[in-house]
């Protein structure tokens, strides 16, 4: 047997071998958290413990392959796939698909996706007459149901709850109480959940349901998850129960890249690890093995700048390696060359490998450019997010026919299909269907399938066209188990129709949409192949299951391996590259906009930034553009304040590109400065943890009126209210000039019209 316990670090080997009880792993990127956590479960295995007795939870269910099938090198695959392991969300619709009886849902109940859950959203808001509101965006909607949902607060608690109603009053969403309680007697009603469902149902489940939560209690007797930092409350919960009785919890995580607050995560999960389980292990890694001295130096002196963080630091010994190289390119088109050029160059010098090189990114719109360069050049590349194989249309219409085939009363997957291809059943026939289920508060399948139906007034006509689509799903619907889901995939794409319609009009993009649902053909026949040979479950629920679960990291296919990867930052957590490019480094994309309004904003796109370095084993390239169109126009675009932040020991600036670099006072080395400092359970230790503690606060400076900061600096944009040393209060009117030498021309209330040259200028910001 591989002698895997050799592979680690005298810290690491602790973390893994100490396995009784509650252990909390912090530490900073690339020190082997991930690795600490798969040999953990190796060295339990190894020791005899049942591989179903093991729960391990992770970001993505790549992740998760990955780590089984290293495990599965030591113990054997067969004994590692028996481990449950996955991400919350697919471990969990496991679990409640075993138990959906006790919940009223289906055992094969549909999972919506965000497009389905907005569809739904849209239906809602048209009922009560708010679609035409400019406040109730479907995607805003959404957003508020999802947080509450993730915060556990069910509709009736919604209405009750004086923070979230006075926040709705204020971005005048005055219905939404009504509208999430709607929402969910919909996904009710069609047999459906939504994402954040599987989180909250779980919860619901056991809170419910003692046995049934002893049951699981029972049954897994370790618990391990990464990236901790990113879970949300509902997740926190669910582990937290699940792990009363064993108390063998191991959390391990980084505090410094948690960057899913947008959506519900709470840091201070971390901190109640440390109230919950008295007498925890605390393991502290401090090297990192994936980088170069240079870019871990530099992602700590950029995670220095914020305020709230567990002090901690990281070194390397790897190389020192080479600086980080930076480019201000004229505009985007001009960035996007200059970093496919520098991907080629890099590749013949260095002999690298496509699979080498990452382009990352902000926002999924920026990947456009890179990819029109690459294919210019005739480089290969993959791309994550975005539209993905699963969200095509023709691979929407026939998932939407399996699901129905599996969970009729999926109405989105109803209304998707039930005139595609054309049948004649019109807009008009829908809206009554849909007024008809509201009324008499059913799905549209049990409408349409309903004896009664002749008796509302349809024509016959259209009475024969709705039977004889009921029909086709029964048809479907009495094949399926007695059919492969491959063969009954096949059967429903020519049923359907679906076939025929595409084959009638010989056009190109008729051409490629056949290959795409041949594409789904494949991957229906491997997963279930896959799953046979490791005796999982491999029915047809199941890979639909599979499908609406993928993340962003997860549509990576075999033969895609020797190629440059384009993703977001967000997707990127967890991975590691040989060279990175970290495009758009501009203010207003990088930070966002969005963000920048507000510190907790700023320091979470600052942790995504270092998140974003420490993704690099060797080379890091940073990019900007001079211009850039945004919504259409060419708009003048200033480096990120993020540029001026690190640490200028550890760039390399091209003379050409002397404007953005840093002015501030943070040159120090942060990594030479201050020690790693975690020491466990210590009070004063337990003082750092706690956020709103003072410690951890920097408001309280001697002087009122300091030079800004270059942080600071870029937040002084046209409109902002600031307070100058002299002239008083002022609103910000226009800038000009590049940093660090930006003017920025202020009316003051008492002085009238001022320019100052911010770095000079003594100011606070007011607004
Ligand atoms: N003791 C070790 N010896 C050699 N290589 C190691 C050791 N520990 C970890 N590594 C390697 O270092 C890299 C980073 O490890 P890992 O991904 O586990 O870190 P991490 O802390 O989970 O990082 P992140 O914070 O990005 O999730 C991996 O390539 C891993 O194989
Ligand atoms: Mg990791």
């Amino acid at each position: 047997m591989e002698n895997y316990l050799q592979q680690l670090n005298e810290a690491q080997h602790k973390a893994v071998i100490n396995t009784e009880g509650p252990s909390l792993v912090i530490a900073g990127a690339g020190s082997g958290k991930t690795r600490v956590l798969t040999y953990r479960i190796a060295y339990l295995l190894e020791k005899g413990i049942a591989p179903w007795s093991v729960l391990a939870l992770t970001f993505t269910n790549k992740a998760a392959r990955e780590m089984k099938n290293r495990i599965g090198q030591i113990v054997g695959q067969e004994t590692a796939s028996k481990l449950w392991m996955g991400t919350f969300h697919s471990v969990f619709a496991k679990i409640l698909r075993i138990e959906s009886e006790k919940l009223g849902y289906p055992s094969s109940f549909s999972i919506y996706d965000t497009a389905d859950s907005k569809s739904l959203i849209n239906s809602i808001l048209k009922e009560m007459g708010l679609n035409k509101e400019k406040a109730y965006r479907p995607g805003t909607v959404l957003g508020r149901i999802s947080a509450a949902k993730n915060d556990l607060i069910i509709p009736a608690v919604y209405a009750r709850d004086p923070q979230r109603t006075s926040a709705d009053a204020a971005a005048r969403l005055f219905r939404m109480p009504e509208i999430y309680q709607r929402y969910m007697r919909e996904c009710r009603k069609a047999g459906a959940m939504d994402f954040d469902d599987l989180l909250l149902n779980t919860n619901i489940l056991f809170r419910d349901n003692p046995d049934v939560l002893e049951k699981y209690q029972t049954r897994f007797q370790y618990i391990l998850v990464d990236e901790y930092q990113d879970t949300n409350f509902s997740q926190y919960l669910i582990t937290r129960k699940l792990a009363e009785k064993h108390k063998n919890i191991c959390v391990v995580g980084d505090d410094a890249q948690s960057i899913y607050s947008f959506r519900g995560a709470k840091i201070e999960n971390i901190l109640n690890f440390r109230n919950d389980y008295q007498g925890y292990q605390l393991f502290k890694l401090e090297q990192n093995y994936r980088s170069t001295q240079n870019i871990v130096n530099a992602a700590n002196s950029i995670i220095a700048h914020n305020d709230k963080q567990i002090k901690k630091e990281v070194y390397s010994q790897n190389e020192e390696g080479q600086k980080i190289n930076m480019f201000q390119a004229q505009s985007e088109v001009d960035e996007g060359f200059i970093v496919i050029n520098d991907i080629n160059d890099t590749r013949l010098r260095n002999q690298c490998q496509y699979q080498d090189f990452a382009i990352l990114y902000r926002t999924n719109a920026q990947s456009r450019i890179f990819e029109e360069a690459l294919r210019k050049k005739n480089m290969p590349y993959k791309i994550y997010g975005g539209l993905s194989f699963y969200q095509r249309k023709e691979i929407k219409d026939l998932l939407a026919y399996l699901r129905i085939t599996v969970n009729p009363r999926d109405s989105e997957a109803l209304k998707r299909v039930i005139n595609y291809p054309a049948r004649g059943i019109g807009k008009t026939t829908m809206e009554k269907i849909e007024n008809l289920a509201n009324q008499n508060n059913l799905s549209l399948w049990e409408v349409i399938t309903n004896p009664a139906l002749p008796n509302t007034g349809f024509n016959s006509g259209t009475l024969k066209k709705l039977s004889s689509f009921a029909r086709l799903i029964s048809g479907f619907m009495s094949q399926a188990p007695n059919m492969s889901a491959f063969d009954l995939t096949n059967e429903i794409a020519t049923q359907s129709g679906i076939m025929k319609e595409l084959h009638q009009e010989k056009s190109q993009e008729n051409q490629t949409r056949i290959e795409n649902l041949e594409e789904l053909f494949n991957a229906i026949r491997e997963f279930s192949d896959e799953r046979q040979e490791s005796g999982e479950n491999n029915s047809l629920v199941d890979f639909l299951e599979e499908v609406s679960l993928l993340t962003d990291q997860d549509n990576d296919k075999p033969d895609d391996l020797n190629k440059v990867t384009l993703m977001t930052i967000h997707a990127a957590k967890g991975l590691e590259f040989k060279n990175v490019y970290i495009v758009g480094v501009e203010e207003g994309l990088f930070p966002s906009s969005m963000a920048s309004a507000t510190e907790p904003g700023i320091e979470e796109e600052r942790r995504l930034f270092y998140v974003a370095l420490t993704r690099a084993e060797e080379r890091v390239t940073l990019t900007c553009a001079r211009n850039r169109y945004k919504y259409g126009e060419l708009t003048f675009a200033r480096p990120s304040r993020f540029l001026g932040e690190i640490n200028q020991e550890y760039l390399n600036i091209p003379a050409e590109s002397r404007s953005f670099a840093p002015t501030g006072k943070e040159t120090g080395s942060f990594a030479k400065k201050k020690r790693f400092n975690l020491k466990d359970d210590s009070a004063q230790e337990k003082k750092k943890f706690n956020f709103s503690g003072k410690t951890l606060q920097n408001n309280d400076s001697p002087s009122r009126f300091n030079s800004l900061a270059p942080g600071e600096q870029s937040q002084i944009q046209p409109g902002v209210i600031i307070e100058h040393e002299r002239f008083g209060q002022g609103k910000v009117l226009h800038l000009e000039g590049v940093a660090p030498n930006i003017k920025a021309t202020v009316f003051f209330k008492n002085a009238g019209q001022k320019q100052l040259l911010l770095k000079f200028a003594k100011l606070k910001i007011i607004t």
